[in-house]
């Protein structure tokens, strides 16, 4: 029960909706057994020549019985499902919040396809736990426990034989049911996961797999999950049937014991003749109603494992972040270390420098040195292990991320690019006219772009270059930002296209803090200063005519790229 306690409590915030779906419930369920037992008795009735005239009041309660049971049904209803999708809407803002507080660290430990799973289908399925699990064994609680009530003035052992039906259909079947479906798990979860693991990587991967003749291999390992899925969904599908039936049978078994004894009671004398089909009306609506009952061992197992999946998605480590950034001033790397989890190496090893307002900043080194990692520290994307970085003197970890990021300007070494229109990728401010948008665009060579052509998903209709463009325009467009942080902006472009780049953002970074990723050291004459990272550590700094007198890693660095170009 530990794994629920997060939707049950959830389930008591909404107290009242919660004790209002069980009132109507009540009167609903009530209301069907007086239908059919009025019904019954004025059958009976009839059926022994009792004139019309003299049934008028039980003719008069049947249909208000009807009337009421239409309407506490609908109330029943109605406040079942909100409480129901309230509580629903409740724990997917918590799991939202808590997948955005360590998106990059959870994305290290789950694939994708996983935490889509939970984000969508996980808690999706959670909406049966109130409405099929929780509630309505209380509700059949007080339906039986009344209606045995009534029945124990007409019969004591008919009020004794529906007494052993409720044991049995409320609380041993589904005991019974439950403890078997726990020991033999039938995994559709996690097969369904494995699946739509291999789903996303096969449609994402598409042409590799293509190109190096792997996608027979890739399709048959999908086809095998699938085939699991399958064969885990029919293994359940089958339990529940089984269970569904055993459920059934023991209920009309007890009808029928109910309609044995009556008749019994009929022929000694004890019970008057009357009361036998009030009885089985009455048997037949009670049993029938809990048959929601034979579901509920799955619902519960289910919402068991689906709790269990969602609060394995922990925030990571990060505290409250309470404070607004103030006016950039400067940005300050203090002996930072960092180590990704599960790597072998520190990404990080001692790192420190400063960022003055105004300065323009490179840092340069092999592929897998660190600089990424820079960035995804200095916007907060990952939270600093050992060491720290200030903005203006406090610790970033203390500032809310939103406010770092609405200071910063940034081109990540892999833009992202949403299924929509050129406008909606600029990701527009509504300050933003289309004459803005337009001379963005021109001002990286993409005037024959639309700004309502559409961009595919993961912006597969763009190539690289018009890619890394699109996402400097991005940048163009919000020229206030304080500090622009640029990882590898222009990796993808042609020369022209590069030496335009570089104009257009010179031109507008003038007085701004620039912290540029690079690998190629051609347009860095004009940093403050450039930073060498080798294996994660700072092996050289300083402005581009000092590390070319140095004569050291960058000299050595700048003579291979420039034997490269000749
Ligand atoms: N999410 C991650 N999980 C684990 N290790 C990572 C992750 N991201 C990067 N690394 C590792 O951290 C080290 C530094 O990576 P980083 O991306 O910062 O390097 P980089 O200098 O920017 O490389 P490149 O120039 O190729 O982009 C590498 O060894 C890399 O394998």
């Amino acid at each position: 029960m530990t794994n629920l306690r997060i939707v049950i409590s959830e389930i008591l915030k909404e107290k009242k909706d919660v004790l209002l779906s069980v009132l109507f419930g009540f009167i609903a369920g009530m209301a069907a057994i007086g239908l059919f037992s009025a019904s019954g008795y004025l059958l009976s009735k009839a059926a022994i020549g009792v004139p019309l005239t003299a049934l008028t009041v039980v003719i008069a309660i049947v249909k208000l019985l009807g009337v009421t049971r239409a309407f506490s049904r609908y109330g029943e209803r109605y406040y079942s499902h909100r409480a129901s999708f309230t509580v629903l809407g409740h724990i997917r803002k918590s799991f939202y919040r808590r997948l955005d507080r360590s998106f990059s660290t959870l994305m290290q430990k789950y694939q994708s396809g996983d935490l889509l799973s939970r984000m969508v289908g996980d808690i999706e399925s959670l909406q049966t736990y109130f409405l099929r699990v929780l509630y309505p064994p209380i509700l059949l609680f007080f339906i039986f426990l009344t209606t045995i009530f009534f029945a124990s003035f007409f019969s004591f052992w008919i009020a004794v034989i529906i007494f052993i039906g409720f044991i049995l259909q409320v609380l041993v079947l589904p005991s019974v049911f439950y403890w078997w479906l726990m020991k033999t798990n039938p995994n559709v979860r996690a097969t369904r996961t494995a699946l739509s693991n291999d789903s996303g990587e096969y449609f994402f991967g598409y042409k590799e797999l293509k190109i190096f003749q792997r996608e027979k291999y890739q399709k048959d390992s999908l086809i095998n999950k699938s085939d699991q899925y399958e064969q885990s969904v029919l293994n359940q599908k089958r339990k529940e049937r089984l269970h569904q039936s055993i459920y059934t049978w023991v209920g009309y078994f007890i009808i029928w014991l109910v309609l044995a004894v009556g008749a019994y009671f009929v022929s000694d004398g004890d019970l008057n003749g009357v009361y036998l089909a009030v009885f089985l009306l009455l048997s037949i609506t009670l049993f029938e109603n809990s048959e929601v009952l034979s579901a509920l061992p799955i619902h519960l197992a289910n919402s068991q494992e689906v709790s269990e999946r969602l609060s394995e998605i922990k925030p990571t480590g990060q505290k409250e972040r309470k404070l607004t950034t103030p006016s950039f001033e400067s940005l300050r790397m203090n002996q930072l270390t960092f180590r990704y989890a599960n790597a072998l190496s520190p990404a990080l090893v001692d790192v420190s420098f400063y960022l003055n307002k105004g300065s323009k900043t490179a840092i340069v080194g092999p592929s897998g040195s660190g600089k990424s990692t820079i960035i995804d520290l200095a916007l907060g994307l990952e939270s600093t292990q050992t060491g720290s970085i200030e903005w203006n003197r406090t610790p970033i970890s203390q500032f809310e991320q939103s406010s770092i990021w609405k200071q910063s300007n940034v081109v990540l070494q892999e833009s992202h690019f949403f299924y929509g229109t050129v406008r909606d990728n600029l990701l527009t401010e509504p300050s933003h006219s289309d004459i803005d948008l337009k001379n963005a665009l021109q001002r990286v060579n993409l005037t024959y772009l639309n700004l309502d052509s559409l961009i595919l998903e993961k912006g597969s209709n763009l190539s690289g270059g018009e890619k890394q463009r699109l996402a400097i325009a991005r940048t163009l467009l919000n020229p206030d930002a304080e500090l622009w942080l640029l990882d590898e902006p222009t990796s993808s472009l042609d020369t022209n296209n590069k030496d335009n780049i570089y104009q257009q953002l010179w031109d507008e970074t003038k007085d701004k803090t620039v912290l540029l990723i690079t690998h190629e050291l051609t347009h860095l004459e004009k940093m403050d200063q450039i930073i060498v990272l080798q294996e994660g550590k700072i092996v050289e700094s300083g402005t581009y005519e000092e590390l070319m007198d140095r004569k050291g890693e960058f000299y050595e660095m700048k003579q291979i790229e420039d034997s490269v170009l000749l």
